[in-house]
């Protein structure tokens, strides 16, 4: 069995929020749970029968979920959601304007408040009576904003694309979702740019101008052809800057005015680009042979401010420069004096660093620079395909559903989504069990998860799992609340060390994982029997029939299925054991739902692992240890 790819991971997390509540629900209503997410849109979902949306919670959607179970607008209580019922509806801040259909579709899921604009003051005081934001880029929404939020906002929604204006850190850190919808304004943001570009080359601005001066001062003596003569684009070389969704539409759009284009951008693959009968070439190429650049990329640490003194002086004199990207990729002081040498011939631009500009900006003011007031996006094609689009992404947000848009979460598709779901719940209650094996269970510094699988492991997506496995180890001992948002945060500032193994093994490729191990090491065991030859705390588990099952502990092979409680007991090898103890579970009304004896050596030591509906009391948890050949046991809650 080759072993293969082997990633590690550093995590970790502070919050003083409590714990989400687990349930379990049926493979069956799980997957057409999914089955039902990913063909019907919410839209449409909406207006199902009330009964239709009481299904049990999913596991999967628990991955989501952040809030405490005490609080009155519980997050864990959405799945469930009476739509209804007012009560328990969640409650969705729009603070910015959003189109009609997606405002529909919200409201038919929760109570919606549309606040436009709202102070940094006013949104921190309203914030913490939300459960979702929608925003589209004239809302900051700082730390300060999820600080404010106590706790209860589960989602940001950017209607559009950027997050730049969304502490994505501080949104990862409160275990807050953030999605965006990245599609629905490509096209307009395009049309804008080449709109830009064309106006620009034939000093459109100027011409605005002019008419103006000529309806005031008649005719006569304006008619100033000869000042407003443009630059034409056929045969021009553009480069654009940024060649993901909008860059290779405008890049479309002007091979079709017949301008040679070329383009730049670090991640972009070449076949897209040549599929289109663009060159992709490195930034100085790009800037330094362009006639026309046309910027595209997002606004990032490493973007910010990119075109500045030095690389205004590596463009050829005259260029012309279209930003419909962010203000913040240009140095704008540095743009006024690019203008004001001639380096830069003219600029059009739709978005500043600061929006609106100041009124005495220089930049606006200047002759030669083409602004507009951050339309890109608005047509009223891209503002209801956005707002349906976020709303969407919202709504499934706030049921607890993986999203597609998510920006700080792993993208899961639904395919894949349910393909890993009772993984899921495997992968939770190995790190729960994990955890109440190890006695003082704070001190865990370093976790080893092995993945044994048919397939090839490239084609095991482990974000999810690994994520449940922190939600599970974490939640037992600490106050934190942990979700697939910031699990790996959560780890990381907990001192927890996560590694994972992936190896081949020889099984049912059907199945996406054979079997999950977890190992702790380093630590003392409060059930000695759990610990390996190699001295670490180790369990395995599988799925077998769709449910999670304990198949091995330390050195001990056993098969438990992981629903209820369960009771761990190690004991001399002998007839009778199974009874006694069944007995004493009996005459206190205990329930066992599962049992599995397994030993390495015959008459000497054997494991019984027990499931048990109810917790038992402790009367009853005495009398198992005072059986004379049970020689250790353990409860654990899953
Ligand atoms: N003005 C508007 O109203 C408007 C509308 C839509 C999008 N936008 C902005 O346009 C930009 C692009 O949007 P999109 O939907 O095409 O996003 P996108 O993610 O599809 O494309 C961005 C591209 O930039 C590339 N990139 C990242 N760093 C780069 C770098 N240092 N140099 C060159 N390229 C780099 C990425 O690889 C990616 O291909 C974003 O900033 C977005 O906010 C503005
Ligand atoms: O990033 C975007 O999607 C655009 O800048 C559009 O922003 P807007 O929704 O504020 O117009």
């Amino acid at each position: 069995m080759a072993s293969s790819s082997t990633t590690k991971f550093l995590f970790s997390s502070t919050f003083p929020t409590s714990k989400s509540s687990e349930s379990s629900t049926t493979k069956a209503s799980l997957f057409s749970f999914l089955r039902s997410t990913s063909t019907i849109p919410i839209s449409q979902k909406l207006s199902h029968s009330h009964n239709s949306r009481h299904n049990s919670v999913s596991p999967i959607k628990n991955v989501l979920k952040t809030a405490t179970e005490s609080s009155e607008t519980s997050f864990s209580k959405y799945p469930d959601v009476d739509l209804v019922s007012n009560e328990s509806k969640p409650t969705i801040l729009v603070s910015e304007k959003l189109g009609s259909a997606g405002i529909e579709l919200l409201k038919g899921f929760g109570d919606v408040d549309c606040s436009y604009d709202l102070s940094p003051e006013q949104l921190c005081e309203r914030i913490s009576k939300c459960d979702a934001l929608i925003v589209r880029s004239g809302t900051k929404v700082t730390r300060e904003v999820f600080e404010a939020a106590k706790g209860r906002l589960k989602v940001v929604g950017r209607a559009g694309v950027g997050i730049d204006n969304v502490d994505l850190q501080a949104a990862t850190e409160y275990g807050c979702l953030v999605v965006n919808a990245p599609t629905a304004n490509t096209v307009a943001a395009a049309e804008h740019g080449i709109a830009l570009l064309a106006a620009m080359a034939r000093n459109r601005n100027a011409t605005f101008y002019c008419n103006k001066r000529l309806m005031e001062n008649g005719f006569p003596g304006k008619w100033q052809r000869n000042k407003y003569v443009g630059v034409s684009m056929v045969g021009k070389t553009l480069a654009v800057m940024g060649f993901g969704k909008v860059g290779s539409e405008v890049a479309r759009r002007a091979k079709g005015l017949g301008m040679n284009v070329i383009a730049h951008d670090p991640y972009a693959p070449a076949d897209r680009a040549r599929a289109i009968g663009v060159e992709l070439v490195s930034f100085e190429q790009a800037i330094s042979t362009a006639d026309f650049i046309s910027l595209h990329m997002p606004l990032t640490p490493t973007t910010s401010k990119v075109f500045n003194d030095d690389t205004f002086a590596m463009m050829k004199k005259g260029v012309r420069i279209v930003n419909v990207a962010r203000g913040g990729v240009i140095d704008e002081d540095a743009l006024v004096r690019a203008l004001d040498t001639g380096i830069v011939a003219q600029a059009a631009l739709d978005v500043f660093t600061e929006e609106p500009p100041p009124t005495d900006s220089k930049l606006i003011l200047h002759e030669n620079v083409t602004v507009t007031p951050h339309l890109g996006a608005s047509t009223k094609e891209a503002q209801e395909g956005v707002a349906i689009e976020i709303a969407e992404a919202v709504v499934g947000a706030l049921k607890g559903e993986l999203s597609a848009t998510a920006v700080n979460a792993p993208m899961v598709p639904a395919e894949v989504l349910s393909e890993l779901a009772p993984y899921v719940v495997l992968a939770e209650k190995l790190g729960r069990l994990a955890v109440q094996l190890v006695a003082g269970g704070s001190g865990i510094k370093s976790v080893k998860v092995t993945y044994r699988s048919a397939r090839d492991p490239d084609d095991l997506d482990t974000r999810l799992l690994r994520a449940m496995i922190t939600k599970g180890i974490i939640e037992p001992i600490s106050s934190s609340f942990v979700n697939l948002v910031n699990a790996d945060f959560t780890a990381k500032q907990k001192g927890l060390r996560i590694s994972e193994e992936r190896v081949v093994v020889d099984a049912n490729p059907e199945y996406p994982v054979d079997s999950i191990q977890v190992q702790i090491s380093n630590v003392d065991s409060k059930f000695a029997s759990a610990v390996s030859e190699n001295g670490e705390v180790s369990i395995e588990g599988k799925v077998k029939f769709g449910k999670p099952h304990l198949t091995c502990l330390g050195s001990f092979g056993v098969d438990v299925s992981l629903e209820g409680n369960l009771i761990l007991c190690r004991q001399v090898d002998q007839p009778g054991m199974i009874g006694k103890v069944g007995n004493i579970l009996g005459q206190e009304n205990v329930n066992v739902s599962f049992m599995s004896v397994g030993r390495t050596v015959r008459r000497n030591k054997a494991i019984m692992a027990i499931g048990v509906d109810e917790e038992p009391n402790k009367d009853a948890l005495k009398k198992i240890g005072e059986v004379p050949a049970v020689e250790e046991f353990v409860f654990l809650k899953l």
